[in-house]
């Protein structure tokens, strides 16, 4: 392992009874990254994560996690871990300073009130410390659940679906805490299906069947698919997007408002359809750089169809 990866694993497998749901998983993950999971339901994310974190134990690869050996010393990597799960899973009759306290002294923390108190203050809930967390919103729930798993200043950083159920506005705060922690040097792992989460990934591996399909800086992956898109405006878009589904060269439409993206991975046949269109003079086709809604988008939709195949 290099000094800069918090994370680096070969081989990992797993096996439940006679399936194997991870097979021989490769990954680097760098220090201060936040690396994305995307996959079906069932597809091996989660099983992964904990397996690269020390908290399962692999049937087969090796690896370090924080510096230290995933087969042999879990325990010391557990410590340094904070894992946040997709169920508010706090005292709902409990303030969030009593929630806080309560965990310190579960854990045995030292320093128990200055902790809960920096970790009050870091996270913005001093001035509602007080509060009930059963009357929270969901985003300060959201909040209360992130400041608890960071109350022991763990290095890295576990989020499965972390903003499911909660507004924009409180998702956009929720993701710049955590960009904040990641510039400090805290690793996140985050298992997700939504393409707002996925978006604010540095890194991105995509899973399905146990299987890393693709991995790599989030910025890389549309053309590591080799995804060519055209965005088209102009009336009755809805028809027209119809059509378009119909039409050879063309592998996915995604509708943005009134705006279609249009893609492929053969960019000639593309081309061709968008002169083609372009021509009759209704529609305006200008090709973009392939963004990372579209790749998620396309990595979704070919996954569900394998599953259907696989079931
Ligand atoms: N303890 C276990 N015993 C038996 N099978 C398990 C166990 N844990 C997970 N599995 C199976 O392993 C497969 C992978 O599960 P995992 O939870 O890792 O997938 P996932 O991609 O995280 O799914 P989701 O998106 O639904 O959370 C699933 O088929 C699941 O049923």
């Amino acid at each position: 392992m290099t000094a800069e990866m918090a994370i680096s694993v070969r081989g990992l497998t797993k096996r439940f009874g006679p399936r194997t749901v991870v097979d021989r998983f490769d990954m680097d993950v760098p220090r201060g990254a936040i690396y994305g999971f995307l996959g079906p339901n069932g597809s091996g994310k989660t099983t992964t994560i904990r397996m690269m974190c020390g908290l399962l134990t692999p049937d087969g690869g090796s690896g370090t996690c924080l510096g230290h050996d995933i087969l042999t010393q879990s325990q010391q990597i557990k410590e340094q871990v904070g894992y946040m799960t997709q169920r508010f899973s706090l005292y709902e009759d409990l303030t969030i300073r009593e929630n806080l306290d309560f965990i310190a002294r579960m854990f045995r923390m030292k320093d128990r009130k200055a902790r809960v108190d920096a970790a009050l203050a870091d996270l913005g809930l001093a001035d509602r410390a007080g509060q009930l967390a059963g009357t929270l919103s969901g985003g300060w729930k959201q909040r209360l659940s992130l400041a608890s798993c960071m109350l022991h200043d763990p290095q890295l950083l576990l989020l499965d679906e972390p903003t499911a159920g909660v507004d924009p506005k409180a998702r956009r705060d929720f993701w710049d805490e955590i960009r904040r922690l990641a510039a400090r040097g805290v690793t996140v792992l985050v298992s997700t299906h939504y393409m707002d989460e996925a978006v604010q990934c540095d890194f991105i591996a995509y899973i399905a069947y146990g299987k890393k399909l693709i991995s790599g800086p989030a910025r890389d992956i549309p053309g590591m698919i080799g995804l060519t898109t055209w965005q088209v405006e102009g009336p009755d878009i809805g028809a027209l997007e119809a059509a378009l589904r119909q039409t050879p060269g063309v592998e996915q439409v995604a509708r943005f408002g009134a705006v279609l993206h249009v893609s492929g991975t053969d960019a000639a046949a593309l081309a061709r359809v968008a002169a083609e269109q372009s021509a009759l003079g209704t529609h305006q086709w200008h090709e973009q750089k392939g963004g990372l809604e579209e790749a998620f988008i396309y990595l979704m939709a070919g996954a569900s169809d394998n599953f259907s195949e696989g079931e």
